[in-house]
């Protein structure tokens, strides 16, 4: 990609894309500028990835035909107004914090400039992400492709309605936590049966990936994988009826529900 693409912000969501893009080799790390608050994160990221250091967002928007929003959505008001009278036709302005829509921020802008909203999620950096992504009015079929290439070059991408974001980013962006959550909880179980951590990790982790996997992969339904795992009067489905018996399945539809609620205020 000949195109140069900018941070503007560089914590941990903007790390994770900065590593994924650079190991895709989608783009030289000599055409991403990146610029921070405090300049400890931006050194760490020129020194791994050999990214450039904007000295300010300002340069950032003025440097690059894609923007990428990545500071924290109560930053996107003043962050905006810093950048907005920088912002030409041809550059793109990427979205990507939870919650912030594309109708309010091209207000901020106080004109109608090209957006794109992507939710990704930390897995990104090593190129098994889900970004989510939808577009603004005036993004061209050339603008969109640019950005879903960009976005594929780090994992798979989902162009999806606008009105389903925030159940994206519930599903989709924050999810990673609770599959470490989980995996955690299994490592532990694990360790408390006598096997090595690292052991623990090793085959909990991979049992969560070969499970997305199947069910990526095979088209079955999540229930009849889950079945096939149930041997008759077997060790699985006695797991099964516990995790049942602790409301497993309404603890995790509980986690989508707070993280919908948080999402409707706006953040
Ligand atoms: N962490 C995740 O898994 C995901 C995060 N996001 C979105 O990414 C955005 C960033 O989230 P995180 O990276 O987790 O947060 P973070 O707190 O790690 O990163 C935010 C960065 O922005 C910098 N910053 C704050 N104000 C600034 C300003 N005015 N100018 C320049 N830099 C400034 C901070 O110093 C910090 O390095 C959020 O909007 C979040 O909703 C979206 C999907 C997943
Ligand atoms: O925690 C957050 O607000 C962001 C949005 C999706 C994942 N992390």
């Amino acid at each position: 990609m000949n195109r140069k693409v900018g941070f503007i912000g560089s914590g941990n969501m903007a790390k994770a894309m900065i590593g994924g893009l650079v190991e895709s080799k989608i783009i030289n790390p000599a055409n991403i500028f990146v610029s921070n608050r405090t300049i400890t994160k931006l050194v760490e990221l020129h020194e791994t990835y050999g990214i450039q250091i904007a000295e300010s967002n300002v340069e950032v928007a003025k440097k690059c035909d894609i923007i990428i929003l990545s500071i924290t959505p109560d930053q996107y008001e003043s962050v905006i107004d810093e950048i907005k009278e920088e912002i030409q036709e041809e550059q793109i302005i990427v979205l990507i914090a939870g919650g912030q829509s594309i109708a309010a921020n091209e207000e901020r802008f106080e004109r109608q400039v090209k957006m794109a909203k992507a939710m990704p999620n930390t897995p990104v950096l090593v190129g098994e992400g889900l970004t989510a992504l939808s577009f603004n009015a005036v993004m061209t079929e050339e603008d969109k492709q640019t950005i879903i290439n960009l976005c594929e070059s780090f994992g798979k991408a989902e162009v999806i309605d606008e009105s389903l974001m925030d159940t994206a980013s519930a599903v989709g962006g924050s999810s990673p936590a609770f599959i470490y959550m989980y995996i955690e909880a299994l490592a532990d179980a694990a360790v408390l049966y006598g096997m090595p951590r690292e052991k623990a990790y090793t085959i909990a982790s991979q049992a969560v990936l070969g499970s997305a996997k199947m069910v990526l992969e095979t088209g079955e339904h999540p229930a009849k994988l889950k079945d096939d795992v149930c041997s008759p009067g077997g060790t699985t489905i006695q797991s099964v009826a516990a995790l049942e018996d602790s409301g497993f399945r309404s603890a995790v539809h509980q986690a989508i529900h707070a993280n919908m609620a948080k999402l409707g205020e706006g953040q």
